[in-house]
């Protein structure tokens, strides 16, 4: 059993940190059960701090609990028939209430957004039950119009020596002889997030009873995502140089890749235009030494470059931004994977052209701007698409709109009959070879013994005058012409047997 489920604290006290949060969760809570009607709860902060363990445990103080993700869930339509109808109707559940859990409330992206966001807005106006939303980013575009309906509870990150207690206590109860430097080490590693320490802790325990630093120190329990996210934030939001030294060495990524992540996002999280100015002229330089280090395959270069992008950066700011900006991927990447994606569209067109046409790839993707004015025609279109057999994404390539089912209908309908056709004059020309062919075949039927019967026994006693030999019969019985006739007729034959 995981660890997180087992030690999963039932209690709001049992929860570790968020001592103030949790003191006001417990008023709210007082008044409900007062019959004091209070404005939702937004329990916002980062991932394996206790939110939704806190929204449980303050379930238990209700009748009943509804939950839903509202990222999964994210049309207006399922939103409101799940929790909208049921926030609305008291009745249903007489006198008592039924608190309303909507987690990753920022999760809902996508045009369909706006639609799940209305309808939250919607809830949160109607509901006549308690309701508790959940949400990662306090900043989140999404949460703009629902936080000034809530009351916003920030949840910080779990204290490195909370996590160390619950640690100790763990192993104890489980029986593992740790040492307390390999416990805080854990503690220390997992950022405020209880759940990866409480992961991290369960995966080395497995391996054995006994818990050593070095155990601690050997696993890599961040994935390359994370540490790479963690290195830029500290880049952005420090000005501690040692600090963002030391987290951009802990990324094991290609230099090159942090610094594109870097100025994707120094305009996100910077906003004088004179602090992303100086940025970007130390990212200038450090681009200029990985061009260099690239060029003398002297790496020592990266050091400088590394400099540049990280403490550069970082003391480009006059002061740390009170703010929370997501880091995001930078838009080269996506734009290259989209450009990869139609290369592949594009080779795979190619290959079955090249293949059918008997022609190069570039020579295919040359007549790519023809094919589309070919495309406009419905029948053309299809017909092509059919002989090329050609998949749904790589028609659009040519035509932006989809064959009508019509036009399918009465083309495909055609082939089959095309092919009935061809079929019965293929048929007619088979019948006609065949037919063809029965006077030579009762030539050769004759003509065969006389041949087998005088050479074969010849070649076996006298093998020297077998020339002479070979030749008299022919010459004598067959004839020159007759020699000549088998050959040809043979030569028919070969499509005649064939079938
Ligand atoms: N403050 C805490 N005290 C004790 N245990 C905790 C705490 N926070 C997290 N945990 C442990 O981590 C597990 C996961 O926590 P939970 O799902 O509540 O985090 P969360 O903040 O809701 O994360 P997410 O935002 O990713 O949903 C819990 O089941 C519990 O075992």
């Amino acid at each position: 059993m995981l660890w997180t489920k087992k030690y999963q604290p039932q209690t709001i006290d049992e929860v570790a940190g968020n001592g103030k949060e949790k003191k006001k969760i417990q008023e709210w809570i007082d008044q409900w059960k007062a019959g004091n009607p209070q404005k939702p709860l937004l329990l916002v902060g980062p991932p394996g701090i206790g939110k939704t363990t806190l929204a449980h445990a303050i379930a238990k103080e209700f009748s009943e609990f509804i939950e839903l993700n509202a990222s999964d869930k994210r049309s207006q339509d399922i939103i409101m028939s799940t929790v909208g109808e049921s926030s609305e109707t008291s009745s249903l559940f007489g006198d008592e209430y039924k608190l309303i859990i909507l987690d990753e409330v920022d999760g809902i992206h996508g045009t369909n957004d706006r639609g799940g966001v209305k309808a939250i807005n919607q809830i949160i106006k109607t509901a006549k039950h308690p309701l508790i939303l959940i949400a990662n980013d306090f900043y989140s575009k999404r949460l703009t119009t629902i936080k000034t309906k809530c009351d916003v509870l920030k949840m910080a990150r779990v204290r490195s020596p909370t996590i160390n207690k619950l640690l100790r206590e763990i192993a104890k109860k489980e029986g593992i002889t740790a040492n307390p430097d390999a416990l805080k080490e854990i503690a220390r590693r997992a950022n405020g997030d209880m759940r990866s320490a409480l992961n991290t802790f369960q995966a080395i325990a497995n391996e054995s009873d006994v818990l050593e630093l070095e155990d601690v120190e050997s696993v890599n329990n961040k994935d390359t995502r994370s540490t790479i996210f963690d290195g830029i934030t500290r880049v952005l939001k420090s000005k501690n140089p040692r600090h963002v030294k030391e987290s951009l060495r802990e990324v094991e990524e290609d230099p090159t890749l942090v610094m594109e992540y870097i100025a994707e996002n120094v305009p996100r999280e910077y906003s004088d235009k004179k602090e992303i100015k100086k940025a970007y002229e130390n990212l200038a330089k450090a681009d200029l030494y990985f061009g260099r280090a690239n060029h003398s395959r002297n790496y020592g270069y990266w050091k400088y470059a590394s400099d540049f992008m990280g403490i550069g950066v970082a003391d480009s700011k006059k002061e740390t931004y009170k703010k929370f900006s997501r880091i995001v991927t930078p838009t080269i990447f996506t734009k290259m994977s989209k450009n990869r994606g139609k290369r592949n569209l594009r080779d795979r067109i190619a290959e079955k052209m090249s293949e059918k046409l008997h022609i190069s790839h570039s020579v295919a993707i040359s007549m790519f701007p023809y094919l589309e004015i070919m495309f406009e025609n419905n029948e053309l279109a299809w017909e092509i698409s059919d002989y090329l057999e050609l998949e749904e994404d790589e028609i659009k390539r040519f035509r932006k709109r989809k064959i009508p089912k019509k036009v399918i209908t009465k083309m495909e309908k055609l082939k089959n009959e095309r092919r009935e056709a061809e079929k019965e004059k293929r048929n007619e020309e088979l019948k006609k070879q065949m037919l063809d062919a029965i006077p030579e075949v009762e030539e050769i039927a004759e003509e065969e013994p006389v041949v087998e019967e005088e050479i074969i026994p010849e070649i076996e006693e006298t093998p020297e005058p077998i020339e002479e030999e070979k030749g008299e019969p022919v010459k004598e019985e067959v004839g020159e012409t007759k020699k000549e006739e088998p050959k040809k007729s043979k030569d028919k034959q070969v499509s005649l047997f064939d079938f």
